[in-house]
């Protein structure tokens, strides 16, 4: 099962950005979704949105995190995994669809997840993230009718984002049972890999999902440990490498 570690570009600044993606590419993690910080965020619970403040606050730009991912694609030093931005539509429009999408690409990244991609716009948008060589990673929710899954399938490529809940992100005690019978019903409707998100953080919930789903993503259990380095109660080297612990120990678990 591929193991998705979610980070905030630039939270708290994009030197801790480029630190902590080589942890996780050290440690062999799949694949890293990128959140660009955004000031009206879909679907982010508390702790992803402090994050996209903190990184708002630290004047976060989006062309900024583009030179510093090619700049570390160049360094031989490190090899990264796919990268996938995760990325409002709003951020994307202001700053130009077809110029986004071509940097971000030369930046590196391999796909796009846009949550609040209108669906009325999905089918030109893929064709213009195709063009531009990017995945369009879509979403479902267990609350996603099946003829909009059916849909949404169609214009997705990479992997489906199925998320477990319906509600916002967020660490949760426990996965939903029904999250079995979705991912069932998914699999009737596409070939693509299934990747879970939402309220993951333990490996006893990797456990829950092997045999069903393809891979699985981590936002704010991650994404929690830098208000602890913005807090001043910890360095930023103490924060990585218990990032780093974390992504080893996740990694294990990818493994059973
Ligand atoms: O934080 P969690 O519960 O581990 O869930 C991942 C999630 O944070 C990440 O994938 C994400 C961040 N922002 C989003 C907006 C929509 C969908 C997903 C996301």
């Amino acid at each position: 099962m591929a193991f998705m570690p979610f980070i905030t570009a630039g939270d708290p600044d994009l030197d801790t950005t480029v630190a902590v993606l080589k942890e996780l590419a050290n440690c062999g993690v799949d694949l890293i979704e990128i959140g660009f910080p955004y000031s009206d965020p879909i679907a982010d619970g508390p702790v992803i949105q402090e994050s996209y403040t903190r990184a708002l606050n630290n004047h976060f730009q989006v062309h900024e995190l583009f030179d510093v991912l090619k700049s570390l694609s160049s360094d031989q030093t490190t090899t990264l995994p796919p990268l996938v931005g995760m990325v409002s539509y709003a951020i994307i429009f202001r700053y130009g669809a077809e110029k986004f999408l071509n940097e971000a690409s030369a930046a590196g990244f391999s796909g796009l997840i846009v949550p609040d991609l209108p669906g009325d716009e999905a089918l030109e948008f893929s064709q213009k993230t195709q063009l531009a060589n990017l995945d369009l990673v879509q979403l479902v929710s267990p609350l996603t009718p099946e003829d909009r899954t059916k849909r949404i399938v169609q214009t997705a490529s990479g992997f489906i984002y199925c998320i477990s809940v319906a509600g916002t992100t967020g660490v949760r005690d426990e996965l939903p049972a029904e999250l079995t019978t979705h991912l069932e019903s998914l699999r009737q409707l596409t070939d693509l890999p299934l990747a879970v998100g939402f309220g993951i953080s333990k490996p006893e919930h990797v456990d829950t999902l092997r045999g069903k789903a393809d891979g699985f993503i981590i936002g704010s259990a991650i994404v929690k440990q830098f208000a602890a380095f913005s807090d001043s109660n910890q360095t930023r080297a103490e924060v990585i490498s218990s990032i780093g612990n974390y992504a080893s120990e996740m990694m294990s678990a990818t493994r059973g």
